[in-house]
């Protein structure tokens, strides 16, 4: 039997005049200092779309809009499973105060692949690019 830890989360792809948000996990954060999407772990009972709201609002203190969903991706790192949940989303409101992560940054779709990304996130970015870059811009 497989006892390892699996997690759900939930990240968010947010658009705001042709630039993507990426965020930047602490030092003291597991996979430290990667680039990621913010999100994080679905609660027990809560809907993809409401643990996105939730996680927002607690690390970054905007409300956002939850749109498209894209495919779901699973990634083994050496000491957990992650399947990631990704939609696309835009803030409803709110200005960006950080409250886990060391940095944000916006970039263009096509420049997404200039960071260093959790490595779950790298099919995201994939599938993203495909479905929405050229039409993000
Ligand atoms: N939010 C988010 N988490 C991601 C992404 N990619 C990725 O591998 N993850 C992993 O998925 C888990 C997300 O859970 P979380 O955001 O609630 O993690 P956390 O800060 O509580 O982590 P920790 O308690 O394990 O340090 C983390 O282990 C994180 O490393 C991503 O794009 N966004």
């Amino acid at each position: 039997m497989n006892v390892r830890k699996h997690l759900h989360v939930t990240c968010a792809i947010i658009e705001h005049d042709g630039h993507v948000l990426a965020a930047q996990r602490s030092a003291e954060m597991s996979l430290p200092l990667k680039w990621e999407f913010p999100g994080g772990k679905i609660d027990p009972g809560e809907s993809p779309e409401e643990c996105l709201r939730r996680e927002l609002m607690e690390e970054m203190a905007i409300a956002v809009n939850v749109g498209k969903k894209l495919p779901a991706s699973t990634h083994q790192y050496p000491k957990f499973a992650v399947t990631l949940h990704p939609f696309l989303c835009s803030i409803e409101s709110g200005e960006i105060v950080l409250h886990e992560h060391a940095a944000i940054t916006w970039l263009p779709p096509e420049e997404l692949h200039t960071l260093d990304w959790a490595e779950a996130d790298l099919p995201i970015i994939e599938a993203y690019l495909e479905a929405y870059g050229a039409i993000a811009r």
